[in-house]
């Protein structure tokens, strides 16, 4: 995240990191929303790799044992069927990881709460990426959760000419200021907005632009959740 600021611990208690393992290690790589006690939604081009994942919930800050954090396992990962890993411009970047055990709810481990389907947020809506990723373009990651006030950028603006124009479908939501971005490692996570006072994740972080995380008229790209409820419920009504 560029911009913004830490975040209060555990404020944002559905974000989860993603890790792999490399060797005995395991390293942040994305973000997620657990948006059931045995399910976490994420991008996914977040896990189109053939690596060993597991899931951090609790968390705040990855180099320190707050005693509130809950690791888990991956099962399996369900990728959208239309996803293409060469085309993120295509859209379809979510997919859903089924735990190898539930997560306990607490103060500091909770739902996401989704939107309803097909929701649309008007242009301006309130809304806060959070997430580990890098704090400026080719930076390293950030220690302790951030998060930044990123409001929603209409399709008609975010598809217009100078900015990402056609690579922007429909079921994609855009968000950006004009010092905050999300950027690499904030992949996956979420797109926190508030609607009438309650928090809702609309958004899965999917792309910035190559040219750096937080480019003029290129705002934060997102998966728009809402166009996807009905494959999220299918996946995990049948697994
Ligand atoms: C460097 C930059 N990285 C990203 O945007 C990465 C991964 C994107 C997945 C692509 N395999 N995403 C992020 O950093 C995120 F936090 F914003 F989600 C990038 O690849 N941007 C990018 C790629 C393609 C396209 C386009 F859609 F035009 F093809 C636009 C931007």
């Amino acid at each position: 995240v560029i911009g913004g600021s830490v975040a209060k611990p555990n404020s944002w208690p559905w974000q989860i990191s993603l890790q792999y393992q490399s060797g005995s290690s395991w390293y942040h790589t994305c973000g997620g929303s657990l948006v059931r006690t045995g399910w976490v939604m994420t991008a996914a081009h977040c896990v189109d790799s053939a690596r060993n994942f597991r899931v951090v919930l609790g968390e705040h800050d990855l180099y320190v044992n707050g005693g509130t954090e809950q690791v888990i396992s991956v099962n399996q990962i369900y990728i959208h069927p239309n996803w293409n890993s060469n085309n993120v411009a295509n859209g379809y970047d979510i997919a859903l990881l089924r735990l190898s055990s539930s997560a306990s709810l607490n103060s500091y481990v909770q739902l996401a709460s989704l939107p309803p389907a097909d929701q649309i947020l008007p242009h301006n809506n309130l809304c806060y990426i959070t997430g580990w990723g890098r704090t400026s373009t080719g930076g390293s990651l950030s220690d302790q959760l951030k998060e930044a006030y990123l409001p929603v950028v209409d399709h008609n603006t975010c598809s217009s000419g100078g900015w990402w124009g056609s690579t922007v479908k429909t079921t994609m939501v855009c968000a950006g200021g004009y010092a905050e971005a999300g950027c690499n490692g904030d992949s996956g996570g979420p797109l926190n907005c508030q609607v009438n006072g309650n928090y809702y994740v609309h958004g899965i972080a999917s792309f910035v632009s190559g040219l750096g995380c937080d480019t003029y008229q290129k705002p934060t790209v997102f998966t728009r959740v809402s166009a996807y409820i009905s494959w999220m419920d299918s996946v995990s009504v049948n697994h």
